[in-house]
């Protein structure tokens, strides 16, 4: 929790720098936002030095700055975009990111945007993308079909007036798994996401690019997790993967716990060692609705840079 001295630090480091960077563009501005990042208060920064290395499951920062004036919340990312709605909260987001990784864009994604808004659009209210509202988004990895997803995802929220609640889950007691070997072998399928085909979402999973690997890797007594189970399939006959998915499913379910984020609160989660999720609720279409800014951060960039092979955080 950051006091009002530290808050309305940052609110002027952010603003200097967006003054500085018109017309913005994240992108281009993300090296300078790391260095800036620098000015931080000494206590957010050793916290989430201490946060990183100890990679803690959840990372929450409470009373960061959001405008006064915020805007109304947008019906769509293109119109957030159009608008540059919410600027300064998508810098400060920035700034606090940068502490514990590198934000990257999907180009397939909120058009390579680096980082998005989250807000209920009409149409989309029972899709499986973060513009839903009707129907919840299962407990996932954040895209879990590429090898170079974010080692975190990280969330500021500017409105959630109907305390609409983020679940979240992990792996609670490793040994109840130990019998599902099949978890930690390349026996499964993992599809990108609709949020990857932004007008095509009807093309179907067998029409994507997969990837085959394990849902359980790393640690083996605290486990790294993989899955998301709209997009995760074995083999067709594979039973004993099939059924090992679910009773990890099951898991995950049975742990799971709702956070409601507050305005100014950012919640940095490890993407590695939790999933994530979201209620379901009714959306306003007001300016009022529940909005959020988020990035992807992944630790290292070269990852990406390698797959990439080229200098770009917009990964396609
Ligand atoms: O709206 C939320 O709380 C999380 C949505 C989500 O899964 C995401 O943006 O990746
Ligand atoms: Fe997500």
């Amino acid at each position: 929790m950051l006091d009002s001295n530290e808050k309305s630090g940052i609110r002027d480091l952010a603003y200097k720098l967006l003054v500085n960077s018109r017309p913005w563009d994240a992108v281009r501005s993300v090296e300078e936002l790391r260095r800036e990042a620098e000015e931080l208060p000494v206590g957010l920064r050793r916290f989430m030095a201490e946060a990183r290395v100890k990679e803690e499951p959840l990372i929450a920062v409470a009373n960061l700055p959001v405008s006064e004036d915020l805007p109304p919340t947008p019906e769509s990312w293109q119109e957030a975009h159009r608008n540059e709605a919410g600027l300064l909260e998508e810098v400060v987001l920035l700034l606090c990111a940068s502490l514990l990784g590198d934000p990257f864009g999907w180009a397939g994604s909120q058009g390579g945007r680096l980082v998005h808004d989250v807000c209920p659009s009409r149409g989309m209210e029972e899709s499986l993308t973060n513009a839903s509202s009707r129907a919840a988004l299962n407990l996932h990895t954040e895209d879990v079909f590429h090898s170079c997803r974010g080692d975190y995802v990280s969330l500021l929220c500017l409105r959630n007036p109907d305390r609409v609640g983020t679940t979240i889950s992990r792996i609670a007691a490793p040994d109840r798994l130990r019998e599902l070997t099949a978890l930690w072998d390349d026996r499964f399928r993992f599809f990108p996401d609709d949020a990857h085909f932004a007008d095509s979402a009807e093309v179907d999973l067998d029409g994507r690019r997969f990837e085959w690997g394990p849902v359980l890797f790393g640690p083996k007594d605290d486990p790294y997790l993989r899955i998301d189970p709209d997009f995760t399939r074995p083999e067709p006959g594979d039973d004993q993967a099939e059924r090992s998915l679910r009773a990890c499913e099951a898991h995950l379910a049975d742990a799971a716990e709702r956070i409601v984020l507050e305005p100014g609160e950012a919640l940095f989660v490890d993407n590695y060692r939790v999933v994530h999720g979201r209620e379901t609720f009714t959306p306003r279409y007001d300016g009022t609705d529940r909005w959020l800014k988020r990035t992807n951060l992944i630790r290292d960039i070269r990852r990406a840079y390698i797959h990439q092979r080229s200098r770009s955080r917009v990964l396609s």
